[in-house]
């Protein structure tokens, strides 16, 4: 096939904007299939030396060329003099966090289902050696089927040599954190301790952060909230959450696992990268979960 160019797509609106990307839906006028573009202004990048997200993106999403589920695909790249063009999966219903604020909060089997797909998610990619560090629900989309899809790879940690070192954050990670007059750079509310504690990153980092995820989908809010970034990072530092009343026990259990101060003492911390989280997916939390059809399962509705 030849060479896209914009001139192939017909750009619609906007639908996600990122610090250094906008999100289009676009139409494929050869086929018209929808996709979702992601478009980098290019002199935007290298003046804020983002050269190195941009391509850390591209590699990811190449490396998640095969996963045949819960990763958001990578069509296409094309450029013209100004910008870089990502031609990716549109997920017709959006990112997950509006679907959350539309019941306010999940029933426990919607809960089990979207927590049980993330978690598919991340031993694919963990196995990978591909730490995500920047989970949160505006990053878990939902396709046409309500299936998740993973999405913005732009902070990932590719774990090249040693997989099972954990990856001291690069210099980028730790620009992210004083970017802008030194406060914390995207959504602070699921930062892991060790990343404000010594700028450390491993897997058990996305783990911490699908800990706030189910919290968020039992409570409707991430449990560490202020409107104060320092006072929410020292809540994350003195694990200061509370469990509202009504928060359904085998859930309150599976988090508190996870929001553990201590990486290595995290749920699933010990487990064998390469054969995913048995000791996750043994947690009473996923009684009567089937990890292995997962995709081809209908949803539960969100209600
Ligand atoms: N940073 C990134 O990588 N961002 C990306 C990358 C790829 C990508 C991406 C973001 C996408 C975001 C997206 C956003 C939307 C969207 C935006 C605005 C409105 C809607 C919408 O209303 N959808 C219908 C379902 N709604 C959902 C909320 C409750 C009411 C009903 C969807 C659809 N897909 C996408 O489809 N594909």
């Amino acid at each position: 096939t030849h060479k896209r160019t914009p001139k192939d797509f017909i750009f619609g609106k906007v639908i996600g904007e990122g610090s250094f990307s906008t999100v289009y839906i676009a139409k494929d006028i050869h086929t018209s299939k929808e996709y979702a573009i992601k478009v980098c202004d290019k002199s935007h990048i290298i003046k804020q030396k983002k050269t190195e997200y941009v391509k850390r993106e591209k590699e990811v999403l190449n490396m998640l060329a095969d996963a045949k589920h819960s990763f958001v695909r990578l069509f296409c790249t094309f450029q013209d003099a100004e910008r870089l063009y990502f031609v990716m999966s549109y997920a017709k219903n959006g990112e997950l966090l509006p679907h959350i604020n539309k019941v306010g909060s999940f029933d426990i089997e919607c809960t089990k289902f979207y927590s049980a797909e993330i978690l598919r998610g991340l031993e694919y990619l963990h196995g990978l050696g591909i730490i995500h560090r920047d989970l949160k629900p505006e990053n878990i989309l939902l396709d046409d089927k309500m299936h998740v899809l993973i999405t913005d790879f732009g902070c990932a940690k590719i774990l090249k040599d040693d997989p099972e070192t954990p990856a001291d954050a690069d210099a980028q990670q730790q620009q992210r954190f004083r970017e802008r007059s030194g406060s914390f750079v995207g959504t602070a509310q699921y930062v892991s301790p060790e990343l404000l504690i010594n700028n450390s990153v491993s897997r058990a980092s996305d783990l911490w952060a699908l800990g706030c995820l189910v919290y968020q989908m039992v409570a409707g809010l991430p449990p560490f909230r202020s409107r104060s970034e320092y006072v929410m990072f020292q809540k994350i530092l003195k694990l200061e959450y509370d469990i509202p009343d009504g928060f359904c026990e085998l859930a309150r259990s599976f988090v508190n696992q996870l929001l553990v101060l201590e990486p290595t003492q995290r749920l699933g911390a010990l487990d064998e990268h390469g054969a995913g989280y048995p000791s996750i997916r043994a947690h009473p939390f996923f009684e009567g979960v089937d990890f292995e059809t997962l995709h081809e399962q209908t949803p539960p509705p969100i209600y």
